[in-house]
């Protein structure tokens, strides 16, 4: 029997964050949109990622918040009933795929759950459908890399870590970037004995400032979490009691979870068979400023799949509404990326914008730096903080900021207040000068910036 032929002026493949901007935002222009995903639908950001992911931070900080101030006003540290924060963080997860399968058909969105794969410039095989259509987003995200030494196989990805029912006592993190170290420290502060982060080279949280990452080294030491560098898995084995993985220094770690979070690989499943025209490599869909493919003018690509600079979340958004209006305007914007703030949801947090000191540096730019530690500032005495720290870089001539990192309680929420400024080019000295409400985190901004 001949496959079922469907036409629609648009289909995005994948349902994740990216893809939610980029079908709705073609919707409202006026098309005929379909959306497929193999997965239930939401994505990884709403399932996955971020919004599970930040249930579990939430409890881990508030436990840090009272354990810091034991003894100085708080009489005994809170600890974690992961049984009732896995009960929490599911409320919010159960039937959110249905919702968003629900919500898009009454948009007039079509929606088909199957694995796509292009069969043509413009053709799509779902299952046994075949979609045709005028304007084809890839919106696929990534899946975590396999490390691929012997025994792997025995460890887990970060989806498995978020649906534990019970929290192993002894964890071992392969990879010393953002999952890694936001786990460890939900593990540390909901109870586990052992936490142990492996990094291949000699630098964690490469995506961020040496000396900011060093305070949260810092501040991961001082909790207990075991930060290996110039370590990764020689093997893996099961044993007995849990698992024995031996090192590349030949260290062995005993584990009753280990945890691989060493980066994710764009997921180009879609493209498999090359029937598509759609040009990629390992960085993902080559696509050009507009987000267009550079091979196949029919494609878009968005989001973790594209080999654009970020797999950030606000990122995949905003390549959704923009390859959206691409397609309905006729690249009329190419994709900014000067401005992209970013979080990681340690104890405490970082937030970052923009260059770090080596970047402005390799671009020969006149800039002076600021920079210090938190810990004697009044707002880090009063919880009880014992690492912070800060470095703004500054324009010399425009008194602009060209970036800035923070090390701190609240930095994650800060640092869009930092964002903002650079994105509108407010200057320094008006940053120093502004009423800011006070005291807050926020206030102490003026403190940094000149
Ligand atoms: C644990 C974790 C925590 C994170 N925390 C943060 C955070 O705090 N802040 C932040 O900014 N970012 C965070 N991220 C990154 C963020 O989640 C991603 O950048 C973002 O979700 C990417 O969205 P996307 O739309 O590109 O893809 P996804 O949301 O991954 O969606 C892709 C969808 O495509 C579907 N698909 C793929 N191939 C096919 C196919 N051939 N046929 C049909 N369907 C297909 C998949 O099933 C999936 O549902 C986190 C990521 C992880 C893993
Ligand atoms: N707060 C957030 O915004 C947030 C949180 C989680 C994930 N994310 C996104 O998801 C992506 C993936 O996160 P991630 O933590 O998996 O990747 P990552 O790129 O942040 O870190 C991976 C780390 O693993 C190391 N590594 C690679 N192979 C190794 C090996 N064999 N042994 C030891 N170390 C090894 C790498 O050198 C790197 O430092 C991030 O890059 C980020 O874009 C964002």
């Amino acid at each position: 029997m001949d496959p079922e032929t469907l036409n629609h002026d648009a289909v995005v493949v994948g349902s994740g964050t990216s893809a939610y901007f980029a079908a709705s935002g073609l919707k409202k222009g006026g098309l005929d949109v379909a959306i497929v995903d193999e997965r239930p639908f939401g994505g990884t950001c709403a399932l996955r990622g971020c919004q599970p992911k930040k249930y579990l931070v939430c409890n881990a900080e508030a436990v840090a918040m009272a354990s810091h101030l034991v003894g100085q006003g708080i009489v005994a540290a809170p600890k974690t009933d992961w049984a009732g924060l896995q009960a929490l963080k599911n409320e919010f997860l159960s039937g959110k795929p249905e919702r968003e399968v629900e919500d898009w058909q009454k948009e007039g969105v079509a929606t088909y759950h199957g694995h796509a794969r292009m069969t043509g410039p413009n053709e799509l095989a779902v299952g046994d459908r075949i979609l045709r259509a005028k304007h084809i987003v890839l919106a696929t995200g990534a899946t975590p890399r396999c490390a691929g030494y012997p025994g792997a196989e025995h460890s887990v990805f970060s989806d498995a870590f978020l649906e534990l029912d019970e929290l192993p006592e002894r964890i071992v993190f392969v990879g010393g970037g953002y999952i890694s170290f936001e786990f460890a420290h939900v593990a540390i502060r909901a109870g586990a004995k052992s936490v142990t982060i492996l990094q291949r080279s000699d630098r964690v949280l490469k995506n961020f400032d040496p000396e900011i990452a060093e305070v949260i080294v810092a501040a991961s030491e001082a909790e207990g979490i075991d930060v290996r560098l110039e370590e990764s898995p020689e093997s893996l084995e099961k044993v007995d009691a849990g698992y024995r993985l031996v090192g590349k220094s030949g260290t062995v770690y005993e584990a009753d979870l280990v945890v691989e979070a060493t980066g994710r690989v764009p997921n180009l499943s879609v493209l498999e068979g090359g029937q598509g025209g759609v040009d990629s490599d390992d960085g993902g869909i080559k696509v050009n400023g507009y987000l267009q493919s550079v091979s196949n003018p029919a494609v878009y690509a968005i989001g973790d799949c594209a080999a654009t600079p970020y797999q950030l979340a606000p990122v995949a958004d905003a390549e959704g509404k923009l390859a959206a209006r691409n397609i309905l305007e006729g690249n009329v914007e190419e994709m900014d990326y000067s401005v992209v703030p970013s979080a990681t949801f340690t104890i405490p947090s970082i937030g970052s914008v923009g260059l770090t000191e080596e970047q402005a540096k390799e671009r020969g730019l006149d800039f002076r730096v600021r920079k210090g530690s938190t810990t004697g500032w009044p707002s880090a005495k009063r919880i009880g903080e014992k690492h912070g720290g800060y470095k703004v870089l500054i324009d010399n001539t425009t008194g602009e900021l060209i970036g800035a990192h923070l090390a701190r309680h609240n930095a994650a929420e800060a640092i869009n207040v930092l964002a903002l400024a650079m994105k509108f080019g407010i200057k320094s000295g008006d940053l120093k000068e502004f009423m800011w409400a006070y005291p807050t985190i926020v206030s102490d901004l003026k403190y940094m910036v000149g």
